[in-house]
């Protein structure tokens, strides 16, 4: 689990869960300075965030103190000899990061969204060996993200991270960011070798949450945690209610667990495996039975196609959705989950029965 702390640091100090924390913003070097010295007693701590241009989406709003800010940091890493990672999102403040010696770079959402911005940074990355971390890109797109990536490495950087910072939502979460779960796993299925951390203050929004998102992450294999950390979060420039204090952080850190993979405890292997057979055997079931409606709607299909009736059948596509919620409910099964496979089985319906309405004489 150690491979994030490598990758960006070149370092290994055998931390189970490599944590990177820092404030939002680095507003001045004593508000950094106090924080970091405070964080710096936690055993985690890999590396200091600390924001120095911060994309807001309004403006007006506190944007960094920007190039000055990077003394401070010089400042700090002479001090504590503790590397630091700061977000760029164009050509020249990578460059103006890589001069002043900062250790990390890592791409905001909103940069890795545009794939003009990731190639202008790329570029600039030719021939430098900087590990950099990419966040997800600001909307729930698993292909940008992949593309940040891929154009990262295109330029020679290999030593890339991702993190998962949660989506823009225009629902009523309680969250700031939807975590949508399911795209950080498709991304590690898909680029098995980014290690890929959670950023749980973007998706919280809340210092209250931090706790129970960051071991959602941790129970999801992610390899690490970046944290926004302020000294006093209460006069933070920037989110301020999502920051914690380093004490608190330490807290959170003691309260996290970092669980295996796997047991060696014979009878739980054991008693595993016989639930796992029986779970292989349910999912043939499933299969066969799909198999089975699959023959039902080819010959309702023929049916349609013989006598000219239209492939979606609105009512009766109603009468199941309201069947199917009922019995699930009954089931206590996940009513939205139910409905989902269903939706799924009605739009592969509808495919095999446009190929058998639509089929062209030569076809059959
Ligand atoms: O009942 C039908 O007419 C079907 O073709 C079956 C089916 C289904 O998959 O259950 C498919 C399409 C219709 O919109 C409604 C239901």
């Amino acid at each position: 689990m150690s491979r994030v702390t490598e990758i960006l640091t070149g370092r290994s100090n055998g931390v189970e869960i490599p944590l990177i924390a820092g404030p939002c913003s680095a507003e001045s070097y004593e508000q950094l300075r106090a924080t970091v010295i405070q964080l710096k007693d936690i055993p985690n701590l890999i590396a200091v965030r600390a924001g120095v241009w911060k994309p807001r989406t309004r403006p007006g709003s506190f944007e960094g103190i920007g190039e000055y800010a990077l003394r401070w940091i010089s400042e700090l890493k002479k001090e504590t000899g503790l590397p630091f990672a700061v977000e760029v999102a164009n050509s020249w403040q990578t460059e103006l990061a890589l001069k002043a010696g900062i250790d990390i770079l890592w791409l905001g959402a909103r940069t890795t969204v545009n794939p003009f911005y990731v190639q202008e940074i790329s570029d600039s990355l030719r021939g430098v060996d900087v590990p950099v971390m990419v966040k997800n890109p600001i909307h729930a797109d698993l292909g940008l993200w992949i593309g940040a990536v891929e154009r990262l490495k295109k330029s020679g950087i290999n030593r890339i991270v991702a993190v998962h910072r949660g989506f823009f939502t225009s629902g009523t979460s309680v969250f700031r960011n939807d975590p949508k779960w399911e795209i950080p796993v498709e991304f590690r299925t898909l680029c098995p070798d980014v290690p890929l951390m959670c950023d749980p203050s973007h998706i919280s929004g809340k210092r209250d949450y931090i706790y129970e998102i960051s071991q959602a992450a941790l129970d999801l294999e992610m390899h690490g945690l970046m944290i926004e950390s302020h000294y006093n979060p209460d006069v933070a420039l920037s989110d301020a209610r999502q920051q914690v204090t380093p004490a608190q952080l330490k807290e959170i850190m003691k309260a996290l667990v970092r669980r295996a993979d796997h047991t060696k405890n014979p009878f739980a292997c054991r008693e595993l495996e016989a639930l796992r057979s029986k779970i292989d055997h349910l999912d043939h079931e499933i299969l066969q039975l799909l198999e089975k409606r699959k023959g039902l709607v080819e010959a309702i299909g023929e049916l349609k196609k013989e006598h000219n009736i239209t492939i979606l059948q609105f009512e009766r596509w109603f009468e199941i959705v309201k069947d199917r919620s009922k019995v699930a409910r009954l089931l206590g099964l996940d009513e939205q989950v139910v409905l989902e496979i269903f939706q799924l089985i009605h739009r592969s319906s509808i495919q095999i029965q446009q190929q058998i309405l639509n089929a062209k004489p030569t076809d059959v």
